[in-house]
């Protein structure tokens, strides 16, 4: 039986600030004040360890979408730096909404410990850097959200019983991903949620969902699967440049994305009596008398 506690839903700013924090912290109001999401999510590189020379110095692979001359100055430009994370941190407890970021380094993981989020993610491309979550499982307090996209289930055993020998399972949120800008509703394969709940979850605390489909329905649907926490990537305008927009909630859609997820949880119940209050007029009225 799934245990529906109320749905947490994390709008992933991730790089769609365009390097810009005046822009980010507009984000930021808007997605914890006009949409009432509980978490807005950031990324946090350090492009010269992540990247290899070659790597950096590439052109970016869809020129359309890049803020430099190489894949490496496009991602510096996108970067915040420790010290604007933190004062990103404490816009965000200023404004009573939790603040965390993916972690795509080693580095990046020392950094962003030291300004102690309350929860810190894994994201799919780096859930198999085991120095990384070796470290982080020694140092870091909070709770490890792990994302699962373009992992094989060989890999999804072994990353759950790293984190269980370390006894540090009891803290881990697993979602469900496929790693794709956007997905098609036939990719997003929302069965892999009862799949992780059914596998895991005695073994973490929580599933959860990291979609990058277009539209709403299939996040309630994630919902009703059992995926607790669920993480949509979050613009002002889906037509800006930069990967990630397309497949990004504006303001509106975001807003009623968690409305929805709201008032699904409120109905996922069973009836408290057999004929309820709402339906004693109609009974009376409406039912054959006989
Ligand atoms: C890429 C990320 O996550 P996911 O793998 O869930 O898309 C991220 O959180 O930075």
């Amino acid at each position: 039986m799934i245990r529906y506690e109320e749905p947490k839903i994390i709008a992933e700013i991730g790089c769609n600030h365009k390097g810009d924090i005046e822009l980010a912290k507009e984000m930021i109001m808007i997605a914890s004040v006009y949409c009432k999401a509980d978490v807005v999510k950031f990324q946090k590189r350090n492009n010269r360890e992540l990247l290899s020379e070659a790597q950096y110095n590439a052109p970016h692979p869809n020129p359309i979408n890049s803020y430099g001359k190489t894949y490496g100055e496009h991602r510096e430009f996108l970067e915040f730096t420790i010290e604007q994370n933190l004062e990103i941190k404490k816009f965000c407890d200023d404004l009573g909404v939790i603040y965390s970021t993916s972690v795509w380094d080693l580095t990046s993981a020392k950094e962003i410990s030291s300004i102690e989020p309350k929860m810190i993610k894994i994201p799919s491309a780096i859930n198999n850097h085991y120095q990384m979550l070796s470290w982080l499982c020694e140092n870091y307090q909070g709770e490890i959200h792990i994302s699962t996209g373009m992992t094989t289930k060989a890999e999804l055993d072994e990353l759950i019983e790293f984190f269980v020998e370390r006894d540090r399972n009891h803290d881990v949120v697993l979602y469900n991903c496929t790693s794709g800008y956007p997905v098609p509703p036939e990719d997003v394969s929302l069965l892999e949620i009862a799949y992780l709940r059914e596998k895991y979850s005695e073994k973490v605390k929580y599933i959860g969902f990291s979609g990058h489909h277009l539209g709403i329905a299939l996040d309630v649907a994630a919902y009703t699967l059992g995926a607790t926490w669920i993480e949509r990537h979050f613009t002002l305008d889906r037509t800006w440049k930069g990967t990630d927009h397309s497949a990004s909630l504006e303001p509106e859609d975001l807003k009623l994305l968690i409305k929805n997820l709201k008032e699904t949880h409120k109905a996922l119940n069973f009836k408290k009596e057999d004929i309820l209050d709402i339906e004693k007029i109609q009974r009376n009225k409406l039912k054959y008398k006989g």
